[in-house]
């Protein structure tokens, strides 16, 4: 539990242990789990899949492996059934986000996936991820949703990623197929060798077995996102969760979360422009840790899209004094530069953000 906000990846096998329709047999003791996190202060977003498994007995189909058509619309039925079977097990409401990788390779899209994520935490209201499968083609597709977890992780800005499947974690050898396998308790590094230990999924309604799910703790670790494959069949491992000990495979974190984000603020991305703050606004990033508002700034320089990294320089002497991501573009922020963040909307037409960067997407650099 040693964690603030977790990504908790249920999937196909939990939510629909019968492979047609979906069931509450293991959804309870995690939905259980999720309410002691949220009574711990903790913050959860819950990637699900199951959706094409919950759908499949409403649809005809006829053979074991159904068409992409058939089973997209599986999805499309099945993702009702399988919101409405979580949602009985919570008091607070969920809410429902279909998303795919073209959305999260979309600079805007980011972004309001980012600002949606926050402001459901921020009220309590539990996000329940999928991918958008009625939509997603091959090239827009993240393509399972143990790397959807990942990058979900990594957009919520998440510290911790576990994946729930019907193994206790990560053995030597697929122990479905061999009864000697050795459970792995800790990864530090994921090499070619971790990679060769995992193979992929016989669950016909599952997708990407263990390879998946190493693909997806690479992505976490190395952004300082402490990962764990656990046993979602067992109702002790969230006992022995809530109990601070260590069940299934944890894979460590390279370096701590806001390290790994200010490293690649300062360091790997590149600034497209600039805007120049005037003393108060300086005070308030320095001094106060606050964000940047649109009041604060004195004048836009460069062309960047809602999403590019700005140097944030000072007016006065032109010193740069932060990095960090802007909410809008140099064209929104010449129109709202100067002006109190509750006129944005009646400037724009429209207002994603009251802030123009935020606190956590900024590094002070003097
Ligand atoms: N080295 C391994 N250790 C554990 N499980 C493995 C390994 N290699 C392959 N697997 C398979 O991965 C499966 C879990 O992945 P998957 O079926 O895709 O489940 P989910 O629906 O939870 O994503 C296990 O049931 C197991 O058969
Ligand atoms: N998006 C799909 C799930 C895809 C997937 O990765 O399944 P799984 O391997 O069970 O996590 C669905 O909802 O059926």
């Amino acid at each position: 539990m040693n964690f603030q906000r977790v990504v908790i990846k249920v999937g196909s096998a939990l939510v629909a242990p019968e492979k047609n329709g979906c069931s509450g047999k293991y959804l309870l003791s995690i939905a259980r789990f999720i309410t002691q996190c949220h009574s711990a202060g903790k913050e959860v977003i819950l990637v699900s899949s199951g959706s094409v498994a919950a759908g499949r007995a409403l649809i005809q189909h006829g053979s074991p492996n159904p068409s992409i058509p058939t089973k997209q619309a599986m999805a499309a039925v099945g993702q009702m059934k399988m919101m409405a079977n979580w949602q009985r097990f919570f008091d607070v409401p969920c809410s429902q986000l279909l998303i795919t990788h073209g959305d999260l390779k979309d600079r805007q899209r980011y972004i309001n996936i980012k600002n949606t994520i926050r402001i459901l935490l921020e009220n309590g209201v539990i996000p329940v991820v999928n991918e958008n499968d009625t939509v997603a083609t091959d090239e827009l597709k993240v393509g399972d949703n143990d790397n959807l977890a990942a990058l979900v992780a990594l957009v919520s800005e998440a510290d911790c990623l576990m994946i729930l499947s019907d193994v206790d974690g990560l053995y030597d050898q697929n122990p479905k197929d061999n009864p000697e396998a050795k459970l792995l308790t800790e990864v530090a590094e994921i090499n070619d060798a971790i990679y060769k230990m995992a193979s992929g999924t016989t669950n016909h309604i599952a997708t990407g077995g263990m390879q998946t799910k190493i693909q997806a703790a690479e992505k976490a670790t190395e952004n300082g996102i402490a990962t764990f494959i656990v046993n979602g069949e067992k109702p002790q491992v969230f006992e022995q969760l809530v109990a601070n000990q260590k069940p299934g495979t944890h894979f460590l974190a390279k370096q701590a979360p806001v390290k790994a984000k200010k490293h690649w603020l300062k360091h790997t991305l590149k600034s497209a422009g600039k805007v120049s703050l005037d003393a108060g606004a300086i005070t308030a990033v320095i001094e106060k840790g606050a964000s940047l508002l649109p009041s604060g700034i004195n004048s836009v320089s460069g062309q960047f899209s809602a999403g590019d990294s700005i140097d944030l320089i000072s007016h006065s002497d032109q010193r740069v004094i932060a990095k960090g991501i802007s909410q809008y573009s140099h064209r929104d922020l010449e129109k709202i530069k100067g002006a109190n963040s509750n006129q944005i909307d009646l400037i724009l037409g429209f207002c994603p953000s009251k802030v123009i960067v935020h606190r956590d997407d900024m590094v002070i650099l003097s």
